[in-house]
């Protein structure tokens, strides 16, 4: 068995969101697929009014295959602070043709004001490891963790894109969808992410320079955020660029077009071009842009976000415990 599934990026690539259905009758809703955690939680019939600001809500009590998990709750707070809470239902929940009769769906009864204030957010799907999911007392299984054994291979691929649709596919590699060859490296998954270590970076056509880089591959962040002086060997290559601790990172003159950035994927490597490092203007005035990469200060790990990924046909592979780099 395995499925596909459309994945359109929000302004400036902020975040990739994707239908899923929920319940009998299907409501369909569209959330965040986020490899950087592991609960299926949604806006519900059981949110404030006033935290609902446009998004489509999960309503248990209109679907006759919704049973409450009795005693559960769920709550969880993200690395940038947002966070959401609220009980759990059994429902069926379908990803493109793919559906998992009884899978755990996280019915959100309270949100923090980013996810408010997200009007076309319904909620996330957690592709992270099951060991991080937030239920009490009996932590619930993620939707690939549900369906993988019924797939043809225990992997999920995705293929996000810059300003476009891109896809994540359940179960097989499309060989369409990428070019050359898959470098793959081994998962560390201790902590419950899609965890690897890097063995080093580029910057432009300069020389490689070896040094490790420990993150997530991980779809829920927008950035990519590494270690404080690999970014700034980055920076200093482009002339202008500072860090501007009001803007809270590094800002540079949007033009001309930065150098390209480098990292090493055990013996390959993945390009993120410079053009995609400047990840949105600051302002329209002077035409200072945001850069794309970021330090992880404070993290304690780098996080290979959706300016990493959408250069690149990442494959998840729970099965090998492996995660696979392709261009594309
Ligand atoms: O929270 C983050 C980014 C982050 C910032 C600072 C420290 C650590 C991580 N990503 N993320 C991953 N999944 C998310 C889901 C919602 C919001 C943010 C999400």
């Amino acid at each position: 068995d395995f499925g596909s599934v459309s994945t359109d990026p929000e302004k400036h690539d902020v975040e990739y969101l994707t239908p899923i259905s929920i319940g009998t009758p299907p409501q369909d809703l569209i959330v965040d697929f986020d490899t950087g955690s592991s609960d299926l939680w949604v806006f519900s019939t059981e949110m404030a009014a006033s935290d609902i600001k446009g998004q489509t809500v999960y309503d248990p009590s209109n679907s006759s295959t919704s049973q409450i998990l009795q005693g559960s709750t769920w709550e969880i707070t993200y690395g940038d602070g947002s966070s959401s809470s609220g009980d759990v239902y059994i429902d069926t929940v379908t990803i493109g043709n793919l559906t998992v009769p009884n899978q755990a769906v996280e019915a959100a009864k309270k949100v923090s004001s980013e996810f408010t204030e997200d009007p076309n957010n319904d909620g996330l799907l957690g592709l992270g490891f099951t060991s991080i999911n937030t239920v009490q007392p009996t932590p619930q299984n993620t939707f690939f963790d549900n369906i993988k054994e019924s797939l043809d291979a225990r992997l999920f691929t995705a293929d996000l894109k810059h300003g476009a649709p891109g896809s994540y596919n359940f179960g097989y590699i499309d060989p369409a969808a990428y070019i050359g060859n898959i470098s793959w490296t081994p998962v560390d998954n201790s902590q419950g992410f899609w965890g690897f270590t890097s063995p080093g970076y580029a910057v432009g056509t300069g020389a490689f320079r070896n040094h490790s880089m420990t993150g997530i591959a991980d779809t829920g962040t927008t950035l990519l955020l590494l270690p404080k002086s690999v970014v700034s060997a980055y920076y200093k290559e482009i002339q202008g660029a500072e860090y501007d601790s009001d803007q809270g990172g590094y800002v540079f003159p949007c033009s001309p077009t930065p150098p390209d950035f480098v990292f090493g994927v055990n013996n390959g490597i993945v390009t993120v071009p410079g053009d995609m490092v400047s990840y949105a203007p600051v302002d329209t005035a002077n035409q200072n842009c945001f850069g794309g990469i970021q330090r992880d200060t404070g993290i304690g790990f780098s996080i290979f976000g959706d300016v990493a990924l959408k250069t690149s046909f990442v494959v998840f592979d729970a099965g090998g415990l492996q995660l696979g780099w392709a261009a594309k």
